[in-house]
């Protein structure tokens, strides 16, 4: 990267950085062919493994987008951040935090072992989906529309339009239920599911049915990177104190068992889907102010083909060039 007094505002900075992640995304997206479709949700299987779209939207105004970026996909597990956020401002983070923990767990997403194995006290994070569906189990309202509306307006509230429900993929999702369910009846055993099954698994399937494009992560992304205040009106969306602990859930638990790799090798919070959706969070920086982005950045990210652990296999290794091109990393 070439540095100097660039301040990257300027049209003709734009200019230069979009060559620069038009000839990444155009690198990354060879890697496309080593990952792998979700292919237990039968529909997810059948993206186009070859797409790769970035979308990076600075505090500053500057939006940088390359690659697939017009492809809309499901937000499938990065709902997961959202469903957290609604029910700490719902209930208070308290509540939330005294039924679900905040720890890593080192196991897939859907592992079941676990819950039994490492003696449950409660689901480990929010992010995993013993963690998940008890989080959308405590959704306020009693049925699946009155817990999505707060969904829904918040997302509204973020991305300036009402997204809407892709119906195949969440008939697809109920129709390949099994394991979610056999999760939600260890949650009913242990007594954490707070909502009948039927209504959390409505619930759940359908804000992982929630449809975004990489620009959506990316506003989704740079509100976190404000602590949660609207970057151009610093109107508070969500509280600061919720949107500082999804962070750091995002980045020790936002990437399933890749966490920790993540976290040293980008060094950023993020939180992936089994569609291919990453979206990340560059806070703003204190040092280096050659480098673009310096008051912070959301990205999101879409490449279907996955890693063994249901990240997309693109995305990660086009973020981590873009972090270390750019000096991203919080630590
Ligand atoms: N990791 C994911 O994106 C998983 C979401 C998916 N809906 C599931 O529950 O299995």
């Amino acid at each position: 990267m070439v540095q100097g007094t660039v301040n990257w505002n300027t049209q003709l900075d734009k200019e230069w950085l979009q060559e620069y992640v038009d000839d990444w995304v155009s690198f990354y997206r060879k890697h496309t062919k080593e990952g792998k479709l979700a292919s237990y949700i039968p529909i997810l299987g059948k993206a186009n493994p070859h797409h790769l779209g970035m979308a990076i939207h600075g505090k500053n105004g500057m939006i940088i987008r390359s690659g697939d970026v017009d492809t809309p996909f499901t937000i499938q597990s990065i709902s997961k951040v959202i469903s957290f956020i609604v029910a700490c401002m719902e209930r208070g983070v308290g509540y939330v935090l005294d039924r679900v923990d905040v720890e890593p767990t080192g196991e897939a997403f859907n592992s079941i072992m676990h819950l039994e194995m490492k003696s449950l006290n409660k689901p480990f994070n929010p992010f995993v989906n013993a963690g998940a569906l008890t989080i959308t189990s405590m959704l306020e309202g009693d049925t699946a529309t009155q817990k999505l509306e707060p969904i829904y307006m918040l997302f509204e509230k973020m991305l300036g339009y009402r997204p809407s429900l892709n119906q195949e993929v969440y008939q697809s999702e109920y129709e390949s239920s099994a394991r979610n369910r056999a999760i939600g009846y260890y949650l009913i055993e242990t007594g954490f599911l707070e909502e009948d099954l039927e209504i959390t698994l409505e619930t759940y399937f359908k804000q992982c049915s929630i449809e975004v494009t990489v620009d959506d992560l990316a506003k989704i992304g740079l509100l976190l990177a404000c602590d949660g205040e609207d970057p151009n009106t610093g109107e508070e969306i969500i509280p600061r104190q919720i949107a500082r602990i999804t962070k750091a859930l995002m980045l020790t638990c936002g990437m399933y068992d890749a966490s920790g790799k993540f976290a040293t090798y980008v060094g950023i919070p993020a939180k992936s889907g089994v569609s291919g959706g990453i979206v990340a969070v560059a806070p703003p920086r204190v040092r280096n102010q050659q480098f673009p982005f310096i008051e912070g950045c959301g990205i999101g990210v879409f490449g279907p083909a996955l890693e063994d652990r249901g990240n997309s296999i693109a995305g990660i290794r086009l973020l981590k060039h873009i972090a270390s091109q750019w000096d991203l990393s919080i630590f």
